[in-house]
């Protein structure tokens, strides 16, 4: 699996250069720089992973170097503060990112790409079962609390097995995995009540996010399983 691992240096001096009134501004920029950098990742068929903000994530399989040189120069123009990169292998997307974090503090060079080979990308997109229904909820704030009730149990088994992941909005979540891990994730989700997964396999992120949504509205259509595994071929895109 590679990572390529984006820091904002000196992230703490920027926020605190923008004075008390800041965090709305924080937010406002944060947003602003996840949402084109998830625009260059994707039309280089990678997926972003806004992480902590300050460092951001992306899969990396299956892209060129020129497509992340590309993603850098695209950061280093529209970052507040100066840009180091790293690319990182591991045999789990979370190994990967380690390394990748451990280059960003040891190398001097600002972008630190190597020759590494690509590898199948596998990703989970969680989804909890009638989240929007009425009858479950009664407020938006307290589905989002049985939301986190069930997001930080799975969370935990999947980082004890490598994966990278992350909260997408409503009761969405998905965790990059090692191919391997397959058979622990439907185990897992057989499991847990009232929550299934679409299960993607592709030779770059966006291939494999779009195959495991494809997977999760698969499920929808008869709701008689609670895991589905879809892959293809590479579509080229742009
Ligand atoms: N990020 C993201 N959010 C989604 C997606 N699909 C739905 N949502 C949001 O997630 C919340 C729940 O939507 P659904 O999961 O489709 O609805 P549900 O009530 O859980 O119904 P089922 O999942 O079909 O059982 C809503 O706030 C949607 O706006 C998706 O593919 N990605």
């Amino acid at each position: 699996m590679k990572i390529f691992l984006i820091e904002q240096e000196n992230y703490r001096e920027w926020t605190e250069s923008l004075g008390h009134d800041r965090e709305w501004k924080i937010q406002e920029i944060q947003h602003q720089i996840s949402n084109l950098l998830n625009r260059i990742t994707a039309e280089n068929n990678g997926f972003l992973l806004p992480l902590r903000y300050d460092f951001l994530a992306i899969i990396a399989d299956g892209l060129s170097n020129q497509s992340l040189i590309d993603i850098y120069n695209k950061a280093t123009e529209i970052s507040p503060t100066k840009i180091k990169a790293c690319l990182g292998y591991g045999k789990t997307p979370l190994e990967a990112e380690r390394n990748a974090f451990n280059c960003i503090h040891k190398s001097d060079h600002n972008l630190y790409l190597d020759k590494l080979n690509d590898e199948i990308v596998t990703v989970c997109h969680f989804d909890i079962d009638n989240f929007t229904s009425l009858t479950l909820n009664t407020s938006a704030y307290d589905a989002i609390i049985h939301f986190n009730n069930i997001y930080y149990k799975i969370n935990d088994k999947l980082y004890r097995l490598g994966g990278l992941t992350q909260y997408l909005g409503g009761d969405n979540f998905i965790s990059f995995i090692n191919y391997e891990n397959i058979k622990d994730i439907i185990s897992m989700v057989n499991e847990i009540d009232n929550i299934k997964v679409g299960i993607g396999i592709g030779t770059n992120a966006r291939n494999a996010m779009e195959n495991a949504t494809k997977a999760l509205d698969n499920i929808r259509k008869t709701r008689d399983k609670k895991w589905e595994i879809s892959q293809s071929t590479l579509e080229l895109r742009y």
